[in-house]
């Protein structure tokens, strides 16, 4: 037998090239992919896996929502992202830049060139003594453009912005909306493909923060950016097309929303929730469900013709449940890992 041959299947050489192609294929268009990314903190000799093997894609143009509890890894992920933080496993790419790999150099580049950043606190995006054209021109003299360019960019992106009224303000002279407005222009004074907004509206209060909202989603309707928002807003899934929920540090559910046009011509925004089957198969059922089925520990699952239904691992009741045996989900090895019981 041939050395690389295993005993009765195709060989290691075969083996090894369909898992490449596997690996390969997962996001190959998307513009970020996060695939099955680790990240533990050590902290007083105490781990902490704040990202437990989360996949994600984001496509060109997409305006997208990540929303989870505290200390879901939201923040570690945007750290991730943003080319501050390295995960500890897996793979991230953001465009053609792999940030499991790049040279501080390149991390520099990076964040100058592809990626653009609004973070929750205004004093971190724009400079207080500056008035707000001079916050958007600012990184664009860094970038070495000329002033009578930077003069009109700046204009035309408070006025995109719908702060145009503020180009001769400082921060201290606007309301927060306005400042935070005023920040993603300057975030976008480069040009970047994508946009990452950290807890954007978190300082401000509902009116405000629509009006902010509406700011991104302008930004990637009329420039095309894409762009990310990372918030415990749950008013935010009204403004974006997707909004992925994370729990545990894995993406666990997603709402898509989509335009329907009935016969009648009219049209209705539809949202959908659908559950992540991530790449291992791995599934979180919500806790609304395990907790009016009493799902805990071990359940049995069944394959149906067209799904796959779960069930406690109980009697069965009235309604009858799977058969025990083979395929029927008891006794056989696929399933959950079981984080869902946490
Ligand atoms: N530098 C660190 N050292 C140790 N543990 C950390 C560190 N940063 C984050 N963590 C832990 O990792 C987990 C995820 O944290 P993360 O800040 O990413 O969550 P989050 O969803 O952004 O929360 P929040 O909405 O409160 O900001 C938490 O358990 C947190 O305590």
């Amino acid at each position: 037998m041939n050395a690389t041959q295993t005993l009765d299947g195709p060989s290691l050489v075969t083996l090894e090239e369909r898992a490449r192609r596997r690996t390969g294929a997962f996001g190959e268009d998307a513009l970020i992919v996060c695939d099955s990314l680790v990240r533990i903190y050590q902290s007083e000799g105490v781990e902490v896996q704040a990202l437990q093997g989360l996949d994600l894609l984001v496509e060109d143009g997409e305006l997208v929502a990540i929303v989870g509890a505290s200390g879901s890894g939201k923040s570690t992920l945007l750290s991730v992202l943003s080319g501050l933080d390295v995960p500890t496993a897996g793979r991230v790419r953001v465009g053609p830049w792999d940030l499991m790999s790049m040279t501080a150099k390149q991390r520099v580049a990076y964040r100058r060139s592809m990626v653009g950043f609004v973070w929750q606190q205004t004093a971190r995006n724009i400079v207080p003594y500056l008035t707000a054209t001079e916050n958007v021109e600012f990184p664009l003299a860094l970038a070495g453009v000329r002033r009578k360019v930077r003069a009109q960019r700046a204009a035309q992106l408070l006025d995109v912005l719908g702060v145009g009224y503020c180009a001769q303000r400082r921060p201290s002279q606007m309301s927060g909306g306005e400042q935070q407005r005023v920040a993603i222009a300057v975030a976008l004074a480069n040009s970047p493909r994508v946009l990452f907004a950290d807890e954007p509206t978190g300082e401000l209060d509902t009116a405000t923060s629509h009006d902010v909202l509406e700011g991104l989603r302008t930004v990637n309707r009329e420039l095309g950016t894409t762009v990310v928002v990372v918030t415990h807003d749950s008013g935010v899934s009204e403004h974006v097309q997707r909004t992925i929920a994370i729990r545990d540090g894995r993406t666990s559910s997603e709402v898509v929303r989509r335009t329907h046009t009935a016969d009648d011509g009219t049209e209705h925004v539809v949202a959908e929730e659908f559950a992540v089957l991530d790449r291992a198969g791995r599934v979180q059922l919500p806790r609304e469900y395990r907790e009016a089925l009493d799902l805990v520990g071990k359940v049995r699952l069944a394959l149906e013709s067209s799904h796959v239904s779960v069930w406690p691992d109980r009697p069965a009741g009235p309604t009858g449940g799977p058969a025990a045996g083979p395929g029927a989900g008891a006794g056989t090895t696929h399933g959950t890992d079981g984080q869902e019981e946490r």
